[in-house]
């Protein structure tokens, strides 16, 4: 079941306690694939992150259907995101000495009760990707582009109901980051996951059903809706 989010009065603090985040407050429809845009250092990977409760919130809301992420204590966010949340990350963060299959079912070594059934998931997203389940080499031998498939299989092996990706086509050529922003698409279209990808890419800019625009630590207007 996809999740909506809903933030209000949101502000995250570097260590100074100077403000490096903040949002009045916008809403993202369960389902729908959503870009974060912005310059570079003007916010995208911290409100990213404070959306899947990786960064402590200092004042405001963040609510994930009815989960208040942010007055949950860090075991309950970190049980919130084993649940909940899928993420990919720029740098792939894949152990280089494992199959793609074992990366791609590594929360199952985590969450002995449902091993069985995220090693299914991890299996059939590999497929979907275009890669063998079965492909004994380890993923230093793969390239950019089949890392991060990888990287999209791991995310959807626990069949969260959220997608959240950090720059996920910015380590990629320009054809292996088409070919990922499709399959990111169209995997979390027909699933009915949320999706939100922070982003400089045009492509995925194109891609997504809104936008949410960040500059020097704060929301530019409205989210705007990609027609
Ligand atoms: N814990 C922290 N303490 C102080 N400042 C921080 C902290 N974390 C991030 N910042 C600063 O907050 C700003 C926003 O960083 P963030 O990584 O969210 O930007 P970004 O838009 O994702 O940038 P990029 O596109 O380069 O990845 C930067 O100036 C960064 O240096």
């Amino acid at each position: 079941m996809a999740l909506p989010l809903s933030v209000s009065g949101l502000r995250v603090e570097g260590d100074a306690g100077r403000a490096i985040l903040e949002a009045d407050a916008f809403d993202v429809a369960a389902g729908s694939a959503v870009a974060i845009r912005g310059p570079s250092g003007a916010g995208k990977s911290t409100l990213l992150f404070a959306l899947a409760g990786l960064v402590p919130i200092a004042k405001g809301s963040v609510r994930w259907g009815e989960t208040e992420i942010s007055s949950l204590k860090e075991d309950g966010r970190a049980a919130f995101r084993r649940a909940h949340i899928g993420m990919i990350f720029q740098d792939f963060l894949l152990f280089e000495e494992l199959s793609a299959e074992a990366n791609a079912s590594l929360a199952g070594a985590y969450v002995r009760k449902r091993r069985h059934k995220i090693g299914e998931g991890a299996r059939r997203a590999l497929e979907r990707l275009g890669l063998k389940g079965d492909d004994a080499r380890t993923v230093a031998t793969f390239s950019g582009g089949e890392r991060q498939r990888v990287a999209v299989a791991r995310a959807l092996a626990t069949e969260p109901s959220i997608i959240l990706a950090d720059e996920p086509t910015a380590s990629l050529d320009r054809a292996a980051a088409d070919a990922l922003v499709d399959d990111l698409i169209q995997l979390t279209r027909e699933s009915g996951r949320t999706l939100i990808v922070a982003s400089h890419d045009l492509k995925v800019h194109e891609a997504v059903d809104c936008i949410i625009d960040v500059a020097d630590g704060r929301l530019i207007g409205e989210v705007r809706r990609n027609a």
